[in-house]
């Protein structure tokens, strides 16, 4: 009942401006005038930039849970027996309309403000003057003072104003929205029952994960700071609707009301097209986040994001003349936040226009960007503009290196380096195919590797991204899928097995790393047949060349044992893949016959049989031989040259020290510890110093021109 008063208060406050107003935009009062009933989608293709991020399978009981490592705070996505309405409400049972949890919520400012006091502890926070849930909160996750971007934008958009904030990866953005938006739900009168909550708050993400991680850092900034404080339903409540997981649930959270909702757009529209209800919600929210605008219009969902988007616009005045003071401000006005590490300039330029292009009415806009621009709801014809986009792209604590080789030999360098330097790497390939060839190699190779791409399930997707998570030394084979916005604490490394095509890719993926002001390092691995490609990307980068990014010294004693690693690895995954397409061959020809009614010839199949019967022995043996050899070289340390002669004459101690100086443990003898930014920069003074180099490397041209690769 007070939604629908609520709405019909709306309705008529527009129809008394619209009396006296000219309207620049129609406002779509109802789902079915919409054009697009439904949108068509992209066939997953599995390459870059076509992830089919909203197209998976259905998948119930996932939750987020917050776990305390000693790398820090690592979210994690359970997939559990729970309700994925328990995780996203926090409620007990939930599924009973009557249940106690309907009864009133309560205002917990006086309990919470008792024992803690923000303006001591936490001063830098003080000026913003926030709700004590909120500071407490950032309190218990020791977020001691905002960052910059956070610093700038919460001025304007506490003040009401539209932000477009422009800032580098991992530096807090979601806050910088978030808090806003929680600060205005915290100073309404909270709702008296659980059911009586309608949407205030919309944020559209483009990638599940991405969605799930929002809502889980919304959540905890009102979560963390209630702890213990109260029981019973949360004061806000933030619900995730994204694809991959039930719909069915999603609808029921929906029905018991949230204020925020997180979404992807695709789900969402689906929901909206049969709910009317949620679909009067959408037009009457106060908030529109677009986070990773610039990723939502490049996947294919702009239709459905346009949808939205245009379920969300209200009666606008006549656009007025720059430098016009703003229009009134109505409690009622939705307030937009654009956020991403890579809003173009172009993007900035055409904001600057919007106001100019819309007085004019002048042609349609030339990119889909400003298409979507100009139907956003700014409210204020110059929303507040916040760039901290960092110089050349990239992040000041991320260090950047990068690798010439020939293609074939990209597998031996990314083993290498995988082995050199231990940690968390994300390993960025353009297509799933790359990931389905490199992850039997790396598991026969004994390399914990997980792959995250989106053929796989979204199940499985959120179980590999926790692996990844738990385990310290291990690897990602991932697509884009997870270049934009995911917080995985600690991932030391970067690696670009293929060039980005894009600088927005680049900085995107290297923003896996160095987040939040710890380090970080990146490895470009470039192709003789890529060198055009980077020098596009350097210059889209505003960076001179590829020189300014430092190449990475190799030991090139130890690539060449690899080398024989790989190759035994290669060799065998040839022959287990042998196997299994003469497997898949035989029940195919089997389930053809059968469905076309014919009978194999019987003589025909039993020899055949038994001729595949003893191929198929040959081939295991050899499997089997293979193995036992690759077995025994990766049993075997790899000891640095001119090791074996110190361990001669020094005795037993000098491998007891450098096994203690290895990070490697008994992986790697005579090589000291180091790590991979240490060694790029100690690998440049050496370079700098040495008249000649004692080894060349081979995988530069020759005078022929021509590309080989080392000491092959
Ligand atoms: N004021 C703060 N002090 C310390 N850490 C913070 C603060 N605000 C946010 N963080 C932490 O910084 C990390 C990065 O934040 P967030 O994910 O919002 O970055 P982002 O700018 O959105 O990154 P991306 O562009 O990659 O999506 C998170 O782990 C978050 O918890």
């Amino acid at each position: 009942m007070a939604a629908q008063s609520s709405k019909a208060k709306r309705k008529s406050a527009s129809t008394s401006q619209s009396s006296s107003r000219k309207k620049q935009k129609r406002v779509v009062d109802s789902i079915s005038e919409l054009p697009w009933k439904s949108v068509s989608r992209p066939a997953n293709s599995g390459f870059e930039g076509d992830e089919g991020i909203l197209e998976l399978e259905e998948v119930d009981d996932v939750e987020i849970v917050y776990e305390e490592t000693e790398n820090g705070r690592v979210m994690k996505f359970k997939v559990s027996e729970s309700t994925l309405d328990d995780a996203q409400n926090n409620e007990t049972s939930g599924e009973d309309e009557d249940s106690p949890l309907e009864e009133t919520i309560k205002d917990d400012i006086l309990e919470v403000e008792e024992d803690f006091d923000a303006s001591v502890e936490l001063p830098e926070w003080a000026a913003f003057n926030l709700h004590p849930l909120i500071t407490r909160s950032l309190h218990k996750q020791k977020f001691m003072k905002p960052t910059p971007i956070q610093s700038s934008a919460l001025p304007a958009a506490l003040k009401g104003k539209d932000v477009v904030g422009i800032a580098e990866t991992g530096s807090g953005k979601t806050l910088a929205y978030g808090i806003p938006i929680l600060q205005y739900l915290l100073s309404q009168p909270p709702p008296s029952k659980l059911s009586t909550r309608s949407l205030k708050a919309l944020i559209l993400a483009p990638t599940r994960e991405l969605a799930l991680q929002v809502a889980t850092h919304l959540r905890a900034c009102i979560e963390e700071g209630d702890k213990g404080k109260s029981s019973g339903p949360p004061r806000v409540s933030v619900a995730a609707v994204i694809g991959g997981m039930s719909a069915q649930k999603q609808r029921r959270v929906l029905e018991r009301g949230a204020d925020v909702i997180v979404a992807t757009p695709g789900r969402l529209w689906d929901l909206l097209q049969e709910d009317d209800n949620l679909a009067s919600q959408v037009k009457n929210i106060k908030f529109l986040v677009l986070d990773e605008a610039d990723r939502m219009i490049e996947i294919g969902h702009f239709a459905e994001l346009d949808n939205i988007v245009r379920l969300t616009l209200r009666p606008e005045e006549d656009a007025t003349v720059e430098g016009d003071v703003p229009p009134q401000e109505s409690p009622d006005a939705l307030q937009t936040f654009v956020f991403s590490a890579t809003l173009s300039r172009d993007l900035q330029q055409n904001l600057k226009k919007r106001k100019r292009a819309i007085r004019k009415k002048s042609g349609s806009p030339s990119t889909t960007l400003d298409e979507l621009l100009l139907k956003l709801d700014f409210r204020d014809p110059d929303p507040e503009i916040i760039d901290f986009s960092p110089k050349g792209g990239v992040v000041s604590t991320l260090k950047e290196s990068r690798i010439d080789c020939v293609t074939k030999d990209k597998d031996v360098y990314l083993y290498y380096f995988l082995l050199r330097y231990t940690g968390r790497s994300l390993v960025f390939l353009s297509a799933i195919d790359g990931i389905r060839r490199l992850l039997p190699l790396l598991e026969l190779l004994q390399v914990k590797a997980f792959p995250l791409h989106s053929q796989l399930q979204q199940r499985q997707r959120l179980k590999n991204l926790d692996r990844f998570k738990s385990t310290p030394n291990s690897v990602l084979l991932a697509t884009d899928i997870a270049a934009r916005g995911l917080d995985i604490p600690s991932v030391d490394h970067v690696i670009h097995y293929q060039i980005p095509r894009t600088a927005d890719t680049y900085i995107h993926r290297n923003g896996r790393t160095a987040r939040a002001s710890r380090d970080g390092f990146s490895l470009l691995m470039c192709a003789p047949e890529e060198k055009r490609v980077l020098k596009a990307l350097m210059s889209s980068l505003h960076r001179e060349g590829e020189n300014e990014i430092p190449e990475m010294p190799i030991e090139l004693d130890l690539l060449d044992k690899l080398k024989n690693r790989i190759q035994l690895a290669k060799k065998i995954d040839v022959a287990q893949h042998k196997v299994k397409k003469e497997k898949h061959e035989k029940n195919w020809l089997r389930e053809t016959a059968e469905a076309m009614e014919i009978d194999l010839d019987s003589d025909l199949a039993s020899e055949e049989e038994e001729s595949t019967n003893k191929r198929k022995e040959k081939d295991s043996q050899q499997t089997i031989a293979l193995k036992a050899e690759l077995k025994k070289l990766l049993a075997q340390p790899l000891v640095a040259s001119g090791a074996y002669k110190k361990y001669l004459t020094s005795g037993s101690r000098a491998i007891v020290d450098d096994l203690l100086n290895s990070q490697h443990g008994e992986g790697l003898l005579g090589f000291t510890r180091s790590d991979a930014k240490t060694d790029l920069l100690n690998g440049k003074k050496t370079k700098a110093k040495a008249k000649k180099p004692a080894k060349v490397k081979s995988t530069t041209a020759n005078e022929d021109g021509e590309w080989t690769g080392f000491d092959s």
